[in-house]
């Protein structure tokens, strides 16, 4: 669907060359929600700009379908940004217009006729949940509820991707996973792209299917994004994860469990997809003998399905410890005896 290759942007300051993209290469397939997360200066936001030629790249190219955007004319571009809508952090809505109008507003430049364009606006205002509230004004809604105008009047003209710039950083916690929640629902109901920038690893479990860590203008790592919480390589990758996990806690946690609970054996869990969804514990502790006493864990989920660690403590008679144990190396969890932190 998108395609990427050794796309650059070199912005020449007074001083100097800053290089914001470097050579980045990447393929985004149809339906997918793509995150790009990187810390503050990484380059996302050229990069996302450069994606519907809000800036012009130094060098690369980019493929929408068959369409090669660096090499369109203005005029064609202009037709072509139809198929490529964008939201923003801070919404950038026209404030002296109804939230009415101002998802008209790209109807009426597309010279939609009035009568296709008011069918089309309510239809709008149904999708993103702001039934009622299609005369109110900018000033009169909330962060969410202007985020939710934002996403409809990119939708306006049947885009086939959606371009996110920091969608949900202006938002509050709760706010943020009611827009994530229907980013996720319009991806599903319209087989949407989304491709989606961000600083917060939160957004990228919560929603992405693929992800890609920048750093320097680069792409440092990238994949499904199960694997990369799971097994994240580079350092900034590894930051990230953190944001989710928190596994500085963790490692704390194991020192204080070693030390507290010295009876019985000490075993991590690791649940993966869908073995996450059995009901494991409760299923040990019928078949064996013994006691399981569940010490400390997490288990997040992702587009991708659930992953996460669990400590146990198991205690009874040895042999029935071992047998359960090898019961559970039988399902595709993961177990490790006496793990170190
Ligand atoms: N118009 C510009 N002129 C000169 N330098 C720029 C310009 N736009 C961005 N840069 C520089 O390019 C680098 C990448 O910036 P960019 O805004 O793309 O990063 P970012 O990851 O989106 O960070 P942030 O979230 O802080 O915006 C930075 O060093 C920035 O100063």
């Amino acid at each position: 669907m998108i395609t990427i290759k050794d796309l650059s942007k070199v912005f020449q300051t007074k001083d100097r060359e800053v290089k914001a993209v470097d050579g980045l290469s990447l393929t985004i397939n149809k339906g997918e929600i793509y995150g790009v997360i990187g810390y503050s200066g990484a380059g996302k936001s050229t990069f996302i700009r450069l994606l519907n030629r809000l800036e012009d790249p130094t060098e690369g190219s980019i493929h929408v379908g068959d369409q090669d955007l660096t090499g369109l004319s203005k005029n064609k571009l202009r037709i072509a940004r139809q198929d490529i809508g964008m939201i923003f952090q801070h919404f950038n809505l026209l404030w002296s217009r109804t939230v009415y109008d101002n998802i008209a507003f790209p109807l009426e430049i597309a010279g939609v006729p009035k009568e296709e364009r008011s069918r089309r606006v309510k239809e709008l205002i149904d999708l993103v949940g702001l039934s009622g509230r299609g005369n109110s004004y900018p000033s009169q809604l909330s962060g969410g509820q202007k985020q939710r105008v934002g996403i409809a009047r990119a939708l306006a003209n049947n885009p086939k991707v959606l371009l996110c710039d920091e969608a949900t950083s202006a938002l509050d916690p709760e706010t943020t996973d009611s827009i994530l929640d229907l980013l996720v629902d319009i991806n599903e109901k319209l087989g949407l792209t989304i491709v989606l920038i961000t600083h917060e690893m939160h957004v990228i479990r919560k929603i992405c299917h693929q992800v890609a860590v920048m750093e320097q203008g680069r792409i440092v790592e990238k994949g499904d994004v199960l694997d990369v919480f799971l097994h994240p390589e580079q350092p900034v990758t590894k930051k990230f994860v953190d944001q989710v996990m928190g596994d500085q806690e963790k490692e704390h946690s194991l020192k204080l469990i070693k030390d507290k609970y010295q009876s019985g054996k000490i075993v991590r869990l690791h649940f993966v997809g869908e073995s996450t969804n059995q009901a494991l514990i409760s299923e040990v502790s019928r078949k064996f003998v013994l006691d399981v006493n569940i010490l400390h864990g997490k288990i997040t989920q992702t587009q991708k399905g659930a992953y996460g660690t669990m400590f146990v403590q198991f205690e009874g008679d040895n042999e029935e410890v071992a047998r359960a144990i090898e019961y559970i190396r039988s399902t595709s969890v993961e177990v490790e005896v006496n793990p170190d932190a």
